[in-house]
């Protein structure tokens, strides 16, 4: 048959027009950058050089430099995503028949109960169980870092209640297959009377469930695992759940359970070394060619995922060097204009685009369908090693583990895993000295190096030479939950800047790995820009403080309104911001949600980032320990409330927020103090930029104003951290005066 005749299984589009406007824009934006770092390296070299310089505009100066020069370079780093924006449409049902799909192993990781609620975990289990694919090539694993025999416990109710579920979604063509998420929406659809009545058998058959392992929970079977102590400190055990009547596993996928061996003494490497784990044990049970990872707070929404990412992999000519297809992640929780900038809007729907029409997006921790190979410490083509002490060098002792390595190895848990003793060899993988001596976390599995481990994994991957797929079609296939109070938010952001600073400081640095490994200059760019991202912090705080200070001794570091240069400074606030809004609005979001996310991003430089950036120097100095800072998954009410209504949310604020509430306070003081005194000396002209720039921070701040100053509600601006921003604006107020009046 002609080959061009067969239908393809995927399609891939260049967007003609968003690059060509993209290129320019990028072209006329690069020369206005020029123009303006041109001004401000000549002044500053004019200071230096002339006879009566003075210190303290050579210093201020030589702050705004770096800082401008920080952002413009983390912005080209950036424009790479916008050079070749593509999309793509995959076709699962011109799949050939389900007999020669490969075997896909689901895992997904929990690591406390307290913050990620059993039930939730298990919904997610059930809608992965319920992806469309051949139920015999599906194995659910699930990691429990938490040690709690709670999960364990819901996870074997999960078992009994798929047995009615499962069915009840393939009759009747359920997409929304995360029980919770399905009750709590309306079906929308004419339905049978049939159909109505068997969901009203469903949705009771659910809530008992649900009471079941609530009332377990009451009951305290969550038990004495719930001590901190006990989850760094547990034995292993894995448990292949319902494998007593294997006739279930016609219609079933195989659910596992593990939890690995912590002690104190050993660094389990968070949700990474989870990972490790669970690649070992379920190469042992399962061998699955592909691997979809699911974090607990993101579920299966669309049950076809499974065989749009084989669309990708089984296709010849891309599979050779294809790692992961990685789809996009929503949140399913977002208020209606993102008010923290949670739905990763530029990251989903034009980051991952653009690398995709280069080597591919990077990998988002969620929601990917990765090749076990990739994982396997080799280049594209490369073979596994084939000599034993080497291969044990690799991947440990375990001859079991090894067996599987060999391209011609057969699943042997087809008959029943408990029966021939493989699950005491699982136990061995699961132990927390198997990985001492290997390559697993530095060559091997997923990498250790970083709290991020999904980027600095993603990076390695695509320096060694393997692409990725970026796919995000019409309907959510993942649908996660984001954090909804601006401490939350805060915290994870913090972690996620100390994670790419460690990959930023790690002998991978993108820039110069990517470099030195051949990896073409522009995926390079784009690896590089998701590293640098914490150095925002350096044009946040900078421009938060100095040009407010300078303000208030009146020295002027902008050039005056009838100066041809001041013409520069407004055309590069309005090419950024006009790009914004149109990429903005152009992904659906509306003039609000822009505004939101310009504050955003000043609140998050100058807090997350800084913060991330002080993690990362007290652990070099070895004052502190790495922490991965789980989020918070249990939602209160009010919390809810407040969220929906677009209030900032203040609870439980840390000293994460001071930079940002002394930031607001320091531009109300420099606006009031720089206003006086443009009316007393009249320099108004010298000033503007400077003045519009104060009122600008403030009108962005409003919020956190409202939150110190007015509202009364127990989600303001705790006094506390009130009272140590008022300190801080002191201090820097004085070091202002003393040092800009020298
Ligand atoms: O020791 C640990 C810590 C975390 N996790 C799991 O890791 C996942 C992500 O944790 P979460 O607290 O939800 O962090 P997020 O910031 O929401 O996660 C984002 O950032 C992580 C990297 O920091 C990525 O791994 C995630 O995929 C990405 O969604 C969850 O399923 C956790 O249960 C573990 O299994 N073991
Ligand atoms: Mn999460």
């Amino acid at each position: 048959m002609d080959l061009k005749q067969i239908p393809p299984l995927h399609t891939l589009r260049v967007q003609r027009i968003r690059a060509t406007i993209n290129r320019a824009h990028i072209f006329v934006h690069s020369l206005i950058l020029l123009a303006l770092l041109y001004y401000r390296a000549s002044w500053l070299f004019f200071f230096l050089t002339s006879h009566s310089h003075s210190w303290t505009l050579t210093l201020t100066w030589f702050l705004l430099l770096t800082s401008e020069l920080s952002l413009s370079f983390i912005w080209l780093l950036g424009s790479a995503y916008r050079w070749r924006p593509v999309s793509r449409a995959a076709f699962p049902e011109r799949l050939s028949d389900d007999h020669q799909l490969p075997v896909i192993d689901v895992f997904i990781c929990t690591a406390d109960p307290e913050k990620e609620p059993p039930l939730h975990v298990v919904n997610t289990v059930l809608s992965a169980m319920a992806l469309d694919y051949p139920a015999e090539k599906l194995w659910v694993y699930l990691s429990d870092d938490g040690g709690a025999a709670i999960t364990l416990y819901a996870m074997r109710e999960a078992f009994s209640f798929a047995k009615v579920w499962l069915p009840f979604c393939r009759k009747y063509g359920v997409r929304t297959t995360c029980p919770n998420a399905y009750f709590s929406e309306e079906d929308g659809q004419i339905r049978s009377a049939e159909f109505l009545n068997e969901r009203e058998k469903m949705k009771s058959m659910y809530e008992a469930f649900k009471e079941q392992v609530e009332k377990a929970e009451e009951m305290g079977l969550i038990g004495d695992n719930l001590n901190k102590k006990a989850k760094q400190d547990a034995a292993s055990l894995i448990e292949v759940i319902g494998q007593k009547g294997l006739e279930d596993h016609d219609k079933m996928p195989h659910l596992v359970y593990v939890r690995r061996e912590k002690r104190p003494t050993h660094p389990h490497n968070f949700k990474a070394g989870a990972l490790n784990v669970l690649l070992r044990v379920s190469g042992l049970l399962s061998n699955g060619s592909y691997i979809l990872v699911l974090d607990c707070d993101m579920y299966s929404n669309d049950p076809t995922s499974a065989k749009a990412a084989m669309c990708f992999h089984l296709d010849p000519t891309l599979s050779p060097t294809l790692a992961f297809v990685q789809f996009s992640q929503i949140f399913h929780n977002i208020s209606p204009n993102d008010i923290y900038g949670c739905q990763l809007r530029d990251v989903f729907k034009i980051w991952w685009y653009g690398c995709d029409g280069l080597n591919g997006p990077i990998l988002s921790g969620s929601g990917f369908y990765m090749k076990r190979e990739a994982l396997y410490g080799i280049a594209p083509g490369m073979d596994l090693p084939k000599d034993l002490i080497q291969s044990r060098q690799w991947f440990g002792s375990s001859n079991e583990l090894l067996k599987t390595l060999r391209p011609d190895y057969k699943c042997n848990a087809e008959n029943g895993v408990q029966s021939n003793g493989l699950l005491q060899e699982a136990h061995f993988l699961a132990s927390c000295n198997y990985e001492t001596g290997t390559k697993w976390g530095k060559q091997v599995g997923f990498f250790y190096d970083s709290v991020v481990e999904d980027i600095m994994t993603g990076i390695r991957l695509h320096c060694r030479g393997w692409n990725s797929v970026y796919y995000n079609p019409p309907r959510p296939q993942f649908l996660g939950s984001a954090p909804i109070n601006l401490n939350d938010v805060l915290v994870q952001y913090k972690r996620w800047s100390s994670g790419l600073l460690e990959i930023a400081f790690s002998r991978y640095s993108p820039l110069p790995y990517g470099i030195m490994s051949g990896h073409s200059i522009l995926h390079t760019m784009c690896l590089s820009y998701s590293a640098s991202m914490p150095f925002y912090c350096v044009f946040g705080l900078c421009y938060a403080t100095v040009p407010q200070l300078c303000l208030l001794n009146g020295i002027s570091l902008y050039p005056k309104v009838s100066d041809p240069w001041f013409a520069i400074f407004l055309a590069v606030f309005i090419s950024g911001s006009c790009q914004h809004l149109f990429e903005v609005l152009h992904t659906g979001g509306s003039f609000r949600m822009w505004w939101n996310e310009q504050r955003i991003w000043m609140v998050k430089s100058i807090s997350a980032n800084f913060f991330g950036c002080l993690d990362i120097a007290t652990r070099m100095i070895g004052v502190k320990r790495v922490d991965f800072g789980l989020t918070n998954k249990v939602i209160e009410k009010d919390q809810v409330d407040r969220y929906s209504n677009e209030e900032f949310d203040f609870q439980g604020a840390s000293l994460i927020l001071v930079p940002v509430v002394t930031s607001s306070m320091l531009n109300m003081v420099a606006l009031n103090g720089g206003v006086w005194r443009v009316i007393a000396e009249g320099n108004y002209s010298e000033l503007m930029v400077q003045l519009s720039l104060t009122l600008f921070i403030i009108i962005c701040s409003y919020p956190i104003i409202e939150g110190i100053v007015i509202r009364k509600d127990a989600a303001r601006v705790p006094p506390l951290i009130t009272f140590l921003s008022i300190i801080c604006t002191m201090v820097l107020l004085s070091l202002g005066f003393i040092v800009l009046a020298m």
